[in-house]
């Protein structure tokens, strides 16, 4: 049963949200004060909370500041918000609030909400899976989602969102669900030569071509039974459009050059940053591949407007670098909390973890170097910030190429050679992601 932890003051208002939400099988508790909800929170904890921003005696926003200062941070929560307090709701958004209700509103109006978070929210005494994408509803959303997708194999499915928000993540993740014995195959049609797609994407007969010198296998045929992630499928030119969707028709492939259709048997999983409904207007994506692509849609907001997956994924980042450098463990302050709240991060997950990974590599003790840098730090951290930089654009690309060594150095301009001796220098080579 959904633990609701009830922060509300009011005797009547207090009263009548206890009694309906445990008639819609909630377990309630009420907490008459702040201090009471703070203190009950903090070393019991619940499930989902719903604080009244105005308590007499600590209001509800201070009371989810001291939690986020807790190391198990506050739970998924609702404010009540008073009428007409627009910045209320902006605030508590930007601290990180699942959502707000303003008064006054309909019982059915705060269970609807209760009822989306609980479904995302594992049940009281699970811990969060190892795999959770996020604390914001959205994101949770989406994780209960690709269990139910990761069923339907045969079902594409296209993923969109802002640049750097986790499509990528996100595919992975339904392969580790669906297949993860099988391949995992990643094209950035964005990245390949218009020459080369055609023969990239369904393979090519020895002789098909001038350098065609064997026959070699295209991605749906190296995708076998596993997933096949086409990236930036908003840049795929228009007269190959027309044959990826008879291939996403018919289930078969024929190798350029070739007669023989052979079977496809890989899930079919697009991304695209781009608005695939305006390029459809301006008729640079055909209508009928959008739709067919698009069954199953997962659209991932920008991090600025999940507030609350902000300190969530730099925890993660920072463990995560403190793991591979132990002697640069670095902590999240108070003061790293307010910076990472107010940027807008228009590179969303990607630039807030290098903005980390920059933050800890120049930090000193437990201190992270997050933002500008001071004066004194500037000088001698300069070396170590151009390398951050450096090893931040290798990463990007090689994430972006699916850490294949020739694209990628391609994409950076650089020898094959100079980027293995950069990958080894800064110790980056392919995450174990069983995925090959
Ligand atoms: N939920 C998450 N948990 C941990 N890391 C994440 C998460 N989402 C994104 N990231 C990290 O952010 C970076 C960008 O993610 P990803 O490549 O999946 O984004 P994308 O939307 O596919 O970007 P692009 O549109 O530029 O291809 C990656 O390094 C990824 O590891």
């Amino acid at each position: 049963m959904t633990r609701v932890c009830l922060i509300e003051d009011d005797p009547i208002m207090g009263e009548a949200l206890t009694q309906r939400l445990q008639l819609e099988g909630f377990d309630v508790v009420w907490q008459r004060t702040g201090g009471e909800g703070l203190q009950y929170l903090v070393k019991v904890g619940s499930d989902l909370a719903v604080i009244d921003v105005n308590l007499p005696d600590l209001s509800g926003i201070e009371l989810f500041e001291c939690l986020l200062r807790e190391p198990g941070g506050p739970p998924p929560t609702l404010f009540i918000t008073g009428y007409g307090t627009i910045e209320d709701a902006v605030r508590v958004l930007k601290l990180g609030a699942a959502d707000y209700l303003t008064k006054p509103f309909s019982p059915t109006a705060l269970i609807d909400k209760l009822r989306q978070l609980a479904d995302a929210v594992p049940a009281t005494g699970e811990t969060e899976p190892p795999d959770a994408l996020g604390l914001s509803s959205a994101m949770r959303r989406t994780a209960a989602e690709l269990a139910r997708i990761a069923r339907h194999v045969d079902t594409p499915l296209l993923i969109a969102g802002e640049s750097g928000v986790g499509k990528e993540v996100v595919a992975r993740r339904l392969h580790r669900l669906q297949c993860p014995q099988a391949p995992f195959v990643a094209v950035n049609c964005a990245a390949l030569p218009e020459t080369l797609i055609e023969a990239e994407l369904f393979g090519h007969e020895r002789g098909a071509f001038t350098g065609a010198e064997r026959r070699r296998a295209g991605v749906f045929e190296q995708a076998a039974d596993g997933i096949l992630f086409l990236d930036e499928i908003g840049d795929m030119p228009l007269p190959l459009q027309s044959r990826l969707l008879r291939v996403v028709q018919s289930r078969q492939v024929t190798r350029v050059g070739g007669t023989e259709p052979l079977e496809v048997a890989a899930r079919l999983v697009c991304a695209t940053h781009r608005d695939l409904a305006a390029l459809v207007r301006e008729g640079t994506f055909r209508e009928d591949l959008y739709y067919r692509i698009r069954v199953l849609e997962i659209q991932i907001p920008p991090l600025r407007e999940r507030p609350e997956d902000i300190l969530w994924l730099a925890e993660r980042f920072i463990a995560e670098h403190g793991r591979r450098f132990p002697d640069e463990r670095r902590v999240l302050g108070a003061a790293d909390r307010e910076y990472l709240l107010r940027h807008p991060w228009p590179g969303n997950t990607r630039e807030l973890q290098h903005a980390l990974e920059r933050a800890c590599i120049l930090g000193h003790g437990q201190h992270l170097a997050l933002g500008p840098p001071t004066d004194a730090s500037a000088e001698a951290g300069l070396k170590a910030q151009a390398q951050a930089g450096e090893r931040a654009a290798i990463l990007a690309a090689l994430t972006a190429q699916d850490y294949k060594v020739t694209a990628t150095a391609a994409q950076l301009g650089i020898s094959r050679k100079t980027l293995w001796q950069k990958m080894k220098r800064y110790r980056l080579s392919r995450p174990d992601r069983g995925s090959r």
